[in-house]
Protein backbone atom coordinates (compact mmCIF):
# COMPACT_ATOMS: atom_id res chain seq x y z
CA UNK A 1 0.00 0.00 0.00
CA UNK A 2 2.32 2.38 1.25
CA UNK A 3 5.01 1.99 -2.05
CA UNK A 4 2.29 2.02 -4.31
CA UNK A 5 0.79 5.61 -2.67
CA UNK A 6 4.74 6.73 -2.86
CA UNK A 7 4.73 5.64 -6.83
CA UNK A 8 1.77 7.14 -7.59
CA UNK A 9 2.59 10.22 -5.84
CA UNK A 10 5.39 11.10 -7.59
CA UNK A 11 4.01 10.16 -11.20
CA UNK A 12 4.10 6.91 -11.84
CA UNK A 13 1.87 4.51 -13.18
CA UNK A 14 0.87 1.60 -10.65
CA UNK A 15 -0.86 -1.34 -11.26
CA UNK A 16 -1.04 -3.77 -7.91
CA UNK A 17 -2.02 -7.37 -7.56
CA UNK A 18 -3.61 -9.00 -4.30
CA UNK A 19 -4.82 -12.07 -3.49
CA UNK A 20 -7.11 -10.56 -0.31
CA UNK A 21 -6.44 -13.95 1.30
CA UNK A 22 -7.42 -14.52 4.97
CA UNK A 23 -3.91 -14.80 6.81
CA UNK A 24 -5.41 -11.66 8.57
CA UNK A 25 -8.53 -9.74 8.75
CA UNK A 26 -9.37 -8.98 5.21
CA UNK A 27 -11.37 -6.04 5.76
CA UNK A 28 -8.65 -4.70 6.83
CA UNK A 29 -6.91 -5.16 3.22
CA UNK A 30 -10.11 -4.06 1.85
CA UNK A 31 -9.86 -0.66 3.48
CA UNK A 32 -6.06 -0.19 2.44
CA UNK A 33 -7.84 -1.20 -1.47
CA UNK A 34 -10.13 1.92 -0.90
CA UNK A 35 -7.01 4.18 0.21
CA UNK A 36 -5.11 3.03 -3.19
CA UNK A 37 -8.04 3.37 -5.40
CA UNK A 38 -9.32 6.69 -4.75
CA UNK A 39 -5.30 7.84 -5.42
CA UNK A 40 -5.87 6.59 -8.89
CA UNK A 41 -4.36 3.07 -8.00
CA UNK A 42 -5.79 0.37 -9.84
CA UNK A 43 -6.14 -2.85 -7.84
CA UNK A 44 -6.46 -6.89 -9.49
CA UNK A 45 -7.80 -9.32 -6.95
CA UNK A 46 -5.65 -12.56 -7.87
CA UNK A 47 -2.78 -14.98 -7.12
CA UNK A 48 0.56 -14.49 -8.23
CA UNK A 49 -0.13 -18.25 -8.95
CA UNK A 50 -1.98 -17.71 -11.97
CA UNK A 51 -0.29 -17.45 -14.31
CA UNK A 52 -2.76 -16.71 -17.71
CA UNK A 53 -3.93 -14.18 -15.07
CA UNK A 54 -0.24 -12.51 -15.07
CA UNK A 55 0.35 -13.21 -18.52
CA UNK A 56 -2.40 -11.35 -19.21
CA UNK A 57 -1.47 -8.51 -17.80
CA UNK A 58 1.84 -8.30 -19.01
CA UNK A 59 0.81 -8.23 -22.28
CA UNK A 60 -2.24 -5.55 -21.77
CA UNK A 61 0.84 -3.00 -19.52
CA UNK A 62 4.61 -2.53 -20.31
CA UNK A 63 5.79 -2.92 -16.84
CA UNK A 64 9.12 -1.23 -16.41
CA UNK A 65 9.55 -2.82 -13.21
CA UNK A 66 8.28 -5.23 -10.22
CA UNK A 67 7.93 -4.80 -6.31
CA UNK A 68 7.33 -7.81 -5.33
CA UNK A 69 6.09 -7.38 -2.07
CA UNK A 70 3.22 -10.32 -1.97
CA UNK A 71 4.07 -13.22 0.11
CA UNK A 72 3.11 -15.66 3.06
CA UNK A 73 4.53 -13.46 6.42
CA UNK A 74 4.85 -14.24 9.05
CA UNK A 75 7.82 -16.33 11.23
CA UNK A 76 5.63 -18.72 13.51
CA UNK A 77 3.02 -18.98 11.46
CA UNK A 78 4.79 -21.44 9.40
CA UNK A 79 4.34 -24.05 11.95
CA UNK A 80 0.83 -24.02 10.92
CA UNK A 81 0.31 -23.82 7.61
CA UNK A 82 3.38 -24.83 5.67
CA UNK A 83 2.26 -25.02 2.44
CA UNK A 84 0.81 -21.36 2.61
CA UNK A 85 4.61 -20.37 2.58
CA UNK A 86 5.33 -22.98 -0.29
CA UNK A 87 2.45 -21.45 -2.68
CA UNK A 88 3.30 -17.74 -2.05
CA UNK A 89 6.85 -17.68 -1.18
CA UNK A 90 8.03 -20.41 -3.81
CA UNK A 91 5.60 -21.46 -6.49
CA UNK A 92 4.32 -17.75 -6.91
CA UNK A 93 7.77 -16.53 -6.91
CA UNK A 94 8.55 -18.35 -9.96
CA UNK A 95 5.28 -17.91 -11.80
CA UNK A 96 5.94 -14.53 -11.52
CA UNK A 97 9.60 -14.59 -12.52
CA UNK A 98 8.67 -17.00 -15.40
CA UNK A 99 6.26 -13.97 -16.78
CA UNK A 100 8.79 -11.50 -16.11
CA UNK A 101 11.56 -13.28 -18.33
CA UNK A 102 9.04 -13.88 -20.85
CA UNK A 103 8.11 -10.05 -20.75
CA UNK A 104 8.70 -7.67 -23.67
CA UNK A 105 10.84 -5.81 -23.04
CA UNK A 106 11.48 -7.41 -19.30
CA UNK A 107 10.89 -5.45 -16.10
CA UNK A 108 13.24 -4.56 -13.61
CA UNK A 109 12.96 -6.17 -10.37
CA UNK A 110 12.52 -5.63 -6.70
CA UNK A 111 11.30 -7.97 -4.32
CA UNK A 112 11.12 -8.07 -0.23
CA UNK A 113 13.30 -10.49 1.23
CA UNK A 114 13.55 -10.58 5.27
CA UNK A 115 15.93 -9.77 8.15
CA UNK A 116 15.23 -13.43 8.72
CA UNK A 117 17.62 -15.01 6.62
CA UNK A 118 20.33 -14.54 8.90
CA UNK A 119 18.65 -17.13 10.96
CA UNK A 120 21.06 -18.34 14.05
CA UNK A 121 24.21 -15.66 13.21
CA UNK A 122 25.22 -14.01 16.41
CA UNK A 123 27.70 -11.64 14.40
CA UNK A 124 26.10 -8.13 14.74
CA UNK A 125 24.94 -5.94 12.81
CA UNK A 126 24.57 -8.51 10.43
CA UNK A 127 25.88 -7.36 7.13
CA UNK A 128 24.78 -8.84 3.54
CA UNK A 129 27.72 -10.84 3.17
CA UNK A 130 27.14 -12.51 6.43
CA UNK A 131 26.20 -16.21 6.06
CA UNK A 132 22.55 -17.16 5.62
CA UNK A 133 22.27 -20.80 5.53
CA UNK A 134 21.33 -21.63 8.77
CA UNK A 135 17.78 -19.80 8.80
CA UNK A 136 15.50 -21.02 11.94
CA UNK A 137 12.08 -20.77 10.51
CA UNK A 138 10.35 -22.16 7.22
CA UNK A 139 10.04 -18.68 6.52
CA UNK A 140 13.31 -18.00 6.55
CA UNK A 141 14.31 -20.85 4.25
CA UNK A 142 11.85 -19.86 1.58
CA UNK A 143 13.16 -16.27 1.89
CA UNK A 144 16.50 -17.07 1.57
CA UNK A 145 15.35 -20.08 -1.47
CA UNK A 146 13.68 -16.57 -2.64
CA UNK A 147 17.29 -15.23 -2.98
CA UNK A 148 18.63 -18.46 -4.99
CA UNK A 149 15.71 -18.57 -7.72
CA UNK A 150 15.91 -15.07 -8.10
CA UNK A 151 19.84 -15.68 -8.77
CA UNK A 152 19.05 -18.21 -11.18
CA UNK A 153 16.50 -15.96 -13.54
CA UNK A 154 19.17 -13.02 -13.12
CA UNK A 155 21.60 -15.58 -14.24
CA UNK A 156 20.28 -17.41 -17.32
CA UNK A 157 17.42 -14.75 -18.28
CA UNK A 158 19.57 -11.25 -17.70
CA UNK A 159 16.77 -10.35 -15.33
CA UNK A 160 17.60 -7.31 -12.85
CA UNK A 161 16.97 -8.64 -9.76
CA UNK A 162 17.60 -6.51 -6.11
CA UNK A 163 16.29 -8.32 -2.90
CA UNK A 164 15.49 -6.33 -0.15
CA UNK A 165 16.14 -7.68 3.38
CA UNK A 166 13.37 -5.71 5.22
CA UNK A 167 13.46 -5.57 9.08
CA UNK A 168 10.93 -6.13 11.26
CA UNK A 169 8.69 -3.69 9.57
CA UNK A 170 5.68 -1.77 11.42
CA UNK A 171 3.23 1.28 10.98
CA UNK A 172 0.06 2.14 10.13
CA UNK A 173 -2.04 -0.24 8.44
CA UNK A 174 0.77 -2.57 9.13
CA UNK A 175 0.18 -6.49 10.23
CA UNK A 176 -2.34 -7.41 13.08
CA UNK A 177 -0.29 -10.46 13.64
CA UNK A 178 2.63 -8.70 14.46
CA UNK A 179 4.02 -7.76 18.45
CA UNK A 180 3.60 -4.12 17.73
CA UNK A 181 -0.19 -4.32 16.49
CA UNK A 182 -1.27 -7.45 18.53
CA UNK A 183 0.11 -5.73 21.91
CA UNK A 184 -1.38 -2.50 21.10
CA UNK A 185 -5.15 -4.13 20.50
CA UNK A 186 -4.50 -6.24 23.52
CA UNK A 187 -3.02 -3.24 26.14
CA UNK A 188 -5.84 -1.57 25.28
CA UNK A 189 -8.99 -4.89 25.85
CA UNK A 190 -7.00 -5.32 29.11
CA UNK A 191 -6.07 -8.63 27.88
CA UNK A 192 -2.68 -10.14 28.68
CA UNK A 193 0.32 -10.36 26.02
CA UNK A 194 2.84 -12.46 26.22
CA UNK A 195 6.32 -11.40 26.00
CA UNK A 196 8.89 -14.00 24.86
CA UNK A 197 11.97 -14.50 26.34
CA UNK A 198 15.78 -15.54 25.02
CA UNK A 199 18.13 -18.26 26.65
CA UNK A 200 19.56 -17.05 29.93
CA UNK A 201 16.03 -14.96 29.92
CA UNK A 202 17.57 -12.02 27.78
CA UNK A 203 15.23 -9.89 26.29
CA UNK A 204 14.44 -10.35 22.44
CA UNK A 205 15.94 -7.19 20.31
CA UNK A 206 14.47 -6.42 16.93
CA UNK A 207 15.77 -3.45 14.39
CA UNK A 208 12.45 -2.35 14.12
CA UNK A 209 11.68 -0.35 10.70
CA UNK A 210 9.11 2.17 10.38
CA UNK A 211 7.28 1.58 7.49
CA UNK A 212 8.40 5.12 5.50
CA UNK A 213 11.72 4.10 5.95
CA UNK A 214 11.36 0.91 4.37
CA UNK A 215 8.89 2.79 1.52
CA UNK A 216 12.05 5.25 1.15
CA UNK A 217 14.34 2.29 0.87
CA UNK A 218 12.10 0.66 -1.41
CA UNK A 219 11.92 3.68 -3.82
CA UNK A 220 16.05 4.04 -3.94
CA UNK A 221 16.47 0.34 -5.30
CA UNK A 222 13.85 1.00 -7.91
CA UNK A 223 15.30 3.78 -8.96
CA UNK A 224 19.04 2.53 -8.94
CA UNK A 225 17.54 -0.93 -10.29
CA UNK A 226 18.60 -0.91 -13.92
CA UNK A 227 16.51 -2.31 -16.65
CA UNK A 228 17.42 -5.45 -17.69
CA UNK A 229 19.47 -6.04 -20.79
CA UNK A 230 17.50 -8.98 -21.79
CA UNK A 231 13.88 -9.60 -23.46
CA UNK A 232 11.90 -12.18 -24.44
CA UNK A 233 13.55 -14.28 -22.10
CA UNK A 234 16.55 -14.07 -24.03
CA UNK A 235 19.93 -13.00 -22.12
CA UNK A 236 21.88 -9.96 -23.17
CA UNK A 237 24.42 -8.61 -21.34
CA UNK A 238 25.07 -8.83 -17.35
CA UNK A 239 22.06 -7.53 -15.45
CA UNK A 240 22.13 -6.36 -11.77
CA UNK A 241 21.56 -9.42 -9.12
CA UNK A 242 21.69 -7.23 -5.56
CA UNK A 243 20.50 -7.87 -2.20
CA UNK A 244 20.28 -4.92 0.36
CA UNK A 245 19.66 -4.71 4.00
CA UNK A 246 16.55 -2.20 5.00
CA UNK A 247 16.56 -1.85 8.76
CA UNK A 248 17.03 0.74 11.51
CA UNK A 249 20.18 2.06 13.30
CA UNK A 250 19.74 0.03 16.43
CA UNK A 251 17.49 -2.53 17.89
CA UNK A 252 14.99 -2.53 20.39
CA UNK A 253 13.95 -4.74 23.08
CA UNK A 254 10.49 -6.35 23.39
CA UNK A 255 10.15 -5.24 27.06
CA UNK A 256 11.03 -1.52 25.81
CA UNK A 257 8.39 -1.39 22.59
CA UNK A 258 5.97 -2.35 25.19
CA UNK A 259 6.88 0.35 27.70
CA UNK A 260 6.67 2.98 24.90
CA UNK A 261 2.85 1.36 24.12
CA UNK A 262 2.03 1.88 27.57
CA UNK A 263 3.04 4.99 27.64
CA UNK A 264 1.40 6.18 24.43
CA UNK A 265 -1.69 4.19 25.19
CA UNK A 266 -2.22 5.37 28.78
CA UNK A 267 -2.72 1.65 29.58
CA UNK A 268 -0.42 -0.58 32.35
CA UNK A 269 0.01 -3.83 30.15
CA UNK A 270 -0.79 -7.35 31.64
CA UNK A 271 2.55 -9.20 30.84
CA UNK A 272 3.23 -13.17 31.31
CA UNK A 273 6.71 -13.60 30.27
CA UNK A 274 7.69 -17.06 28.75
CA UNK A 275 10.64 -18.61 27.71
CA UNK A 276 10.45 -18.27 23.75
CA UNK A 277 9.00 -21.43 22.18
CA UNK A 278 11.34 -23.32 19.68
CA UNK A 279 9.00 -21.55 17.36
CA UNK A 280 11.42 -19.90 14.77
CA UNK A 281 11.78 -16.78 16.44
CA UNK A 282 15.44 -15.53 16.49
CA UNK A 283 16.86 -14.03 19.65
CA UNK A 284 17.81 -10.43 17.56
CA UNK A 285 18.12 -8.91 14.42
CA UNK A 286 20.01 -5.71 13.58
CA UNK A 287 21.16 -4.52 10.62
CA UNK A 288 24.70 -3.47 8.66
CA UNK A 289 22.69 -0.53 6.20
CA UNK A 290 25.96 0.96 4.96
CA UNK A 291 25.93 -0.89 1.78
CA UNK A 292 22.20 0.43 0.79
CA UNK A 293 23.30 3.80 2.57
CA UNK A 294 26.04 3.70 -0.37
CA UNK A 295 24.35 2.40 -3.26
CA UNK A 296 21.44 5.11 -3.00
CA UNK A 297 21.60 6.95 0.49
CA UNK A 298 19.18 4.80 2.48
CA UNK A 299 19.04 6.78 5.93
CA UNK A 300 16.22 5.82 8.29
CA UNK A 301 14.98 8.75 10.48
CA UNK A 302 12.18 7.28 12.94
CA UNK A 303 12.98 6.25 15.63
CA UNK A 304 10.58 3.12 17.69
CA UNK A 305 9.01 5.97 20.04
CA UNK A 306 8.15 8.00 17.13
CA UNK A 307 7.26 5.44 14.90
CA UNK A 308 4.63 3.61 17.57
CA UNK A 309 3.12 7.41 17.97
CA UNK A 310 1.94 7.32 14.37
CA UNK A 311 0.93 3.71 14.39
CA UNK A 312 -1.39 4.14 17.74
CA UNK A 313 -2.63 7.37 16.02
CA UNK A 314 -3.63 5.82 12.96
CA UNK A 315 -4.93 2.65 15.18
CA UNK A 316 -7.20 4.58 17.55
CA UNK A 317 -8.46 6.49 14.27
CA UNK A 318 -8.65 3.67 11.96
CA UNK A 319 -11.04 1.38 15.32
CA UNK A 320 -12.27 3.71 16.97
CA UNK A 321 -11.93 4.82 20.82
CA UNK A 322 -13.37 1.80 22.17
CA UNK A 323 -9.91 0.62 19.98
CA UNK A 324 -11.69 -3.19 20.58
CA UNK A 325 -9.81 -4.55 16.82
CA UNK A 326 -13.47 -4.10 15.10
CA UNK A 327 -12.42 -1.24 11.99
CA UNK A 328 -15.34 1.51 12.60
CA UNK A 329 -14.71 2.72 9.21
N1 LIG B 1 6.38 -6.69 7.81
C1 LIG B 1 7.62 -7.09 8.07
O1 LIG B 1 8.13 -6.93 9.18
C2 LIG B 1 8.45 -7.77 7.00
C3 LIG B 1 9.79 -8.02 7.25
C4 LIG B 1 10.55 -8.65 6.25
C5 LIG B 1 9.98 -8.98 5.03
N2 LIG B 1 8.68 -8.72 4.82
C6 LIG B 1 8.13 -9.06 3.51
O2 LIG B 1 7.53 -7.89 2.96
C7 LIG B 1 6.44 -8.26 2.12
C8 LIG B 1 5.17 -7.53 2.57
O3 LIG B 1 4.96 -8.00 3.88
P1 LIG B 1 3.84 -7.39 4.84
O4 LIG B 1 4.38 -7.42 6.20
O5 LIG B 1 3.30 -6.12 4.25
O6 LIG B 1 2.74 -8.56 4.78
P2 LIG B 1 1.24 -8.55 4.28
O7 LIG B 1 0.74 -9.94 4.52
O8 LIG B 1 0.50 -7.41 4.84
O9 LIG B 1 1.41 -8.28 2.70
C9 LIG B 1 1.53 -9.34 1.78
C10 LIG B 1 0.36 -9.24 0.81
O10 LIG B 1 0.52 -10.27 -0.17
C11 LIG B 1 -0.74 -10.87 -0.41
N3 LIG B 1 -0.48 -12.23 -0.89
C12 LIG B 1 0.03 -13.25 -0.18
N4 LIG B 1 0.13 -14.34 -0.96
C13 LIG B 1 -0.30 -13.97 -2.21
C14 LIG B 1 -0.44 -14.65 -3.45
N5 LIG B 1 -0.13 -15.95 -3.56
N6 LIG B 1 -0.94 -13.98 -4.49
C15 LIG B 1 -1.29 -12.66 -4.37
N7 LIG B 1 -1.19 -11.97 -3.21
C16 LIG B 1 -0.69 -12.62 -2.16
C17 LIG B 1 -1.47 -10.82 0.92
O11 LIG B 1 -2.89 -10.87 0.76
C18 LIG B 1 -0.99 -9.49 1.51
O12 LIG B 1 -1.88 -8.43 1.23
C19 LIG B 1 6.33 -9.78 2.23
O13 LIG B 1 7.03 -10.36 1.14
C20 LIG B 1 7.04 -10.10 3.54
O14 LIG B 1 7.57 -11.41 3.58
C21 LIG B 1 7.89 -8.13 5.76
O1 LIG C 1 12.27 -8.98 9.81
C1 LIG C 1 11.71 -9.96 9.31
O2 LIG C 1 12.05 -10.50 8.26
C2 LIG C 1 10.50 -10.52 10.05
O3 LIG C 1 9.87 -9.43 10.67
C3 LIG C 1 8.69 -9.78 11.37
O4 LIG C 1 8.94 -10.86 12.28
P1 LIG C 1 9.31 -10.55 13.83
O5 LIG C 1 10.55 -9.74 13.89
O6 LIG C 1 9.26 -11.84 14.54
O7 LIG C 1 8.10 -9.58 14.24
P2 LIG C 1 6.97 -9.80 15.37
O8 LIG C 1 6.20 -11.03 15.07
O9 LIG C 1 6.25 -8.53 15.47
O10 LIG C 1 7.82 -10.06 16.73
C4 LIG C 1 8.66 -9.02 17.22
C5 LIG C 1 9.30 -9.55 18.50
O11 LIG C 1 8.28 -9.75 19.48
C6 LIG C 1 8.34 -11.09 19.98
N1 LIG C 1 6.95 -11.48 20.28
C7 LIG C 1 6.06 -11.65 19.26
C8 LIG C 1 4.76 -11.98 19.56
C9 LIG C 1 4.37 -12.19 20.92
O12 LIG C 1 3.22 -12.51 21.26
N2 LIG C 1 5.32 -12.01 21.90
C10 LIG C 1 6.61 -11.66 21.62
O13 LIG C 1 7.43 -11.51 22.50
C11 LIG C 1 8.98 -11.91 18.88
O14 LIG C 1 9.62 -13.06 19.40
C12 LIG C 1 9.99 -10.91 18.32
O15 LIG C 1 11.17 -10.93 19.10
C13 LIG C 1 7.64 -10.24 10.38
O16 LIG C 1 6.46 -10.67 11.11
C14 LIG C 1 8.10 -11.40 9.58
O17 LIG C 1 7.23 -11.46 8.43
C15 LIG C 1 9.54 -11.31 9.11
O18 LIG C 1 9.49 -10.78 7.84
Amino acid sequence: MHVSLALKKRGDGVVGLDNFNNYYDPSLKRARRKVVESHGIFIVEGDINDAALLSKLFHMISFTHVMHLAAQAGVRYAMKNPSSYVHSNIAGLVTLLETCKSAEPQPAIVWASSSSVYGLNTKVPFSELDRTDRPASLYAATKKAGEEITHTYNHIYGLSITGLRFFTVYGPWGRPDMAYFSFTRDILAGKPITVYQGPKQIDLARDFTYIDDIVKGCLGSLDTAKKSTGSGGKKKGHAQYRIFNLGNTSPVTVPNLVSILEKLLKVKAKVNIVAMPGNGDVPFTHANISLAHKEFGYQPTTDLHAGLKKFVRWYLNFYGASADGVSRL
